[in-house]
């Protein structure tokens, strides 16, 4: 009989089974038939509930002792039930294996798969499962976590998974070099035309004037997205000769240097690429980030390929695009609905190739996901923390309590300090300065920090941030988060006075967004519940962080409110919140404008149009 050791379980109330506390006890609780059945097993006592009965023998006793109690004891002793919803390596299978029962059901109907979830304890899906909140309702108290075997996590409903309490893992790097692999195999393919010379040498023509290719040394590729398997591809077509170009305002600039690839703005990629390679995460600002404007604004007879997801491009401008030549060819790996319909336009186009979402799809990729995703499952059935889980905060509820306000103080804060900044420079240092009257000892900051580093790093790529993988993730993208307290004379009923996020060695869209040190900086506090944004660079400003915020610095001159206001009004743009703050009077002053709504494009060019306004951003908070 194999008992696991749970260091840090994930299911309380265990201590409830005996009076006396046991030092350094690995425990296994189970339940069978709503009796309560437990082991501790400590080096000095080993102690089993079964049925409620407790029963204290040595720790070399305990297996005779488990048979001898009852029969039925190994039946009570259930292993976690792991069901694998998709095709995973055996490697990982073996692990599996080695801890839980493990359950391969393939092609499961949402229905089944609600169905069968009720009596799992964890589920290990690929991109083809759609886990819903309707699967994590039906897993509801028995369903503890979701090990997702790949990189995205579009297909996982995260936010339900976190509602429901299940922790979601997901297994980051082991398919990098497959992806990167099938993006190079489908450019080359592209290029050469070399899926349409097949198809028709294999319907018996022999047309080689048709499929003349075009060249790859010597042009220039723009990849789009220079993380993990975007920098890959990058290298590797540098090998084939190309002249290669990257667009990802988030991506440190040393890594890119390190490859000899020069970082560039959207419009220079796209403006200048004879081939464009997709490598960004969908998540909501990369949906449909390739449409009707973009393709317009491209080289025409640009060569694009797409092995990151489907959603990140508009098929149906796509598909135009293709019409009209300005896109002379694709290849497609991922796609908006996964299997395309039969009679697509898109995946039936002359001049597209496709592939059914290989990228990671090579035995080697497939054995290393299925060992990393089998051991972050295990590690967290067993309770322990794991660098690759994707929700599930861990604090205390006191503390969760008295920080909750500056929790989401500290989120806002990074959020709008990340939309300060503008590409091609890269974040790697940021410092968080607390003001409190609180010793070191007497405030967690963990909480806030992690809340920070989600602000900055959500918004521009597909990790999910919170306290378990927030350092994890911030050191993985090369960010070095710092923080420093400054004791202040402020009532010590309060956790904190305020929070200042500086971010250095970047440059920034709204310059009077960087303090005198030249770090982007951004200080706010917490108001009768609320958080408020107190200053930005070196401007003194105080607007509740809510909504949507427009910046603009100006000349302090009268009349500027009513202007800016007029031309929000206008347009039906609420105004929430106005503040304005300056340096010295008929100097420079910035206004900080909360809006209920987004404005359009028009709106923001019309008060970018006010002559005394000398620059302006629009920031979603
Ligand atoms: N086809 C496949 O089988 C396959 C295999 C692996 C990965 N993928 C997909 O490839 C993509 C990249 O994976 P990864 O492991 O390299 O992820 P990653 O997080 O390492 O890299 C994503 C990069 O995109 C950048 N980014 C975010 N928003 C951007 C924007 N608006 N413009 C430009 N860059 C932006 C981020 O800064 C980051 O550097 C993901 O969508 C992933 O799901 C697909
Ligand atoms: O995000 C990923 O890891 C890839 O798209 C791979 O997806 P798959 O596991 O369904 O092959």
């Amino acid at each position: 009989m194999a008992f696991s050791t749970l260091t840090k379980p994930l299911f309380p109330s265990i201590s409830s089974f005996t009076s006396k506390p046991i030092s350094k006890t690995s425990l296994l609780s189970f339940n069978n038939n709503n009796n309560n059945n437990t082991l501790f097993h400590s080096k000095k006592q080993c102690s089993l509930v079964v049925n409620n009965v407790l029963k204290t023998v040595e720790p070399t006793q305990t297996s005779q002792v488990l048979d001898s109690v009852s029969n039925d004891v190994g039946s009570l002793v259930s292993k976690p039930t792991i069901l694998v919803s998709e095709k995973l390596g055996e490697a990982g299978l073996q692990v599996l294996r080695g801890y839980g029962k493990v359950e391969c059901i393939y092609d499961l109907s949402q229905e089944d798969l609600c169905s069968k979830i009720s009596e799992c304890d964890a589920l290990i899906v690929r991109s083809g499962t759609k886990v819903t909140r309707e699967v994590f309702e039906a897993g509801k108290g028995k369903l503890k976590v979701v090990g997702r075997a790949g990189v995205g996590i579009d297909n996982v409903d995260l936010k339900a998974a976190t509602e429901f309490g299940c922790l979601v893992v997901n297994a980051p790097t082991a398919n990098t070099i497959a992806a990167a692999e099938h993006g190079i195999a489908l450019l080359a393919a592209m290029a050469r035309n070399v899926a349409q010379a097949d198809a028709s040498i294999k319907s018996g023509k022999w047309q080689r004037n048709k499929y003349v290719g075009v060249s790859m040394v010597g042009k220039t590729l723009a990849v789009m997205g220079f993380g993990k398997v975007g920098s890959e591809v990058a290298r590797r077509a540098k090998g084939l000769g190309m002249n290669v170009i990257a667009h990802d305002p988030y991506a440190p600039a040393d890594r890119a240097r390190a490859v000899g690839v020069e970082l560039v703005s959207f419009d220079q990629a796209i403006s200048t690429a004879d081939f464009i390679s997709l490598h960004i995460p969908l998540i909501p600002t990369t949906n449909k980030m390739f449409n009707d404007d973009t393709f317009a604004r491209m080289k025409k007879g640009v060569r694009i390929v797409n092995v990151a997801r489907g959603g990140v491009i508009d098929e149906d401008a796509l598909v135009k695009a293709l019409d009209s030549g300005i896109v002379a060819q694709a290849a497609l790996d991922v796609f908006t609905e996964e299997p395309p319909s039969k009679d697509s336009k898109l995946v039936q186009h002359e001049n597209v190739t496709v592939t059914p979402h290989l990228g990671a799809s090579t035995k080697e990729a497939q054995e290393g996901v299925a060992i990393e995703i089998a051991e972050a499952v295990v590690g967290a059935l067993k309770g322990e923390l794991s660098a690759t889980a994707v929700n599930a905060p861990m604090v205390s509820p006191e503390v969760i309590s008295e920080l909750a306000p500056y929790v989401l103080l500290a989120e806002k804060l990074g959020r709008l300090g990340v939309q300060l900044v503008s590409g091609g420079s890269g974040i790697k240092s940021v410092k968080v300065v607390y003001r409190s009257a609180r010793g070191p000892d007497d405030l967690d900051t963990r909480l806030l920090r992690a809340m920070i580093t989600k602000g900055i790093i959500e918004p521009i790529s597909n990790s999910i941030i919170n306290l378990v993988n927030a350092d994890f993730t911030a050191k993985q993208k090369g960010i070095r988060i710092s923080e420093e307290r400054v004791v202040v004379d402020s009532s010590p009923e309060l956790p904190i006075d305020s929070i200042q996020v500086q971010i250095s060695n970047v440059e920034s869209k709204f310059a009077s967004g960087v303090s005198e040190g030249g770090q982007i900086s951004i200080e706010g506090k917490v108001k009768y519940g609320v958080p408020h944004l107190t200053c930005v660079g070196s401007f003194g400003v105080d607007v509740s962080l809510e909504g949507n915020l427009i910046l603009c610095r100006q000349l302090d001159q009268p009349g500027m409110i009513g202007k800016v206001g007029n031309i929000l009004g206008e347009e039906n743009v609420n105004v929430s919140f106005m503040s304005v703050g300056r340096t010295s009077l008929r100097k420079k002053a910035i206004m900080a404008i909360g809006v209920d709504e987004e404005p359009n494009k028009e709106t923001l060019d019309k008060i970018g149009a006010v002559p005394a306004i000398e620059e302006f951003v629009f920031l979603k908070l």
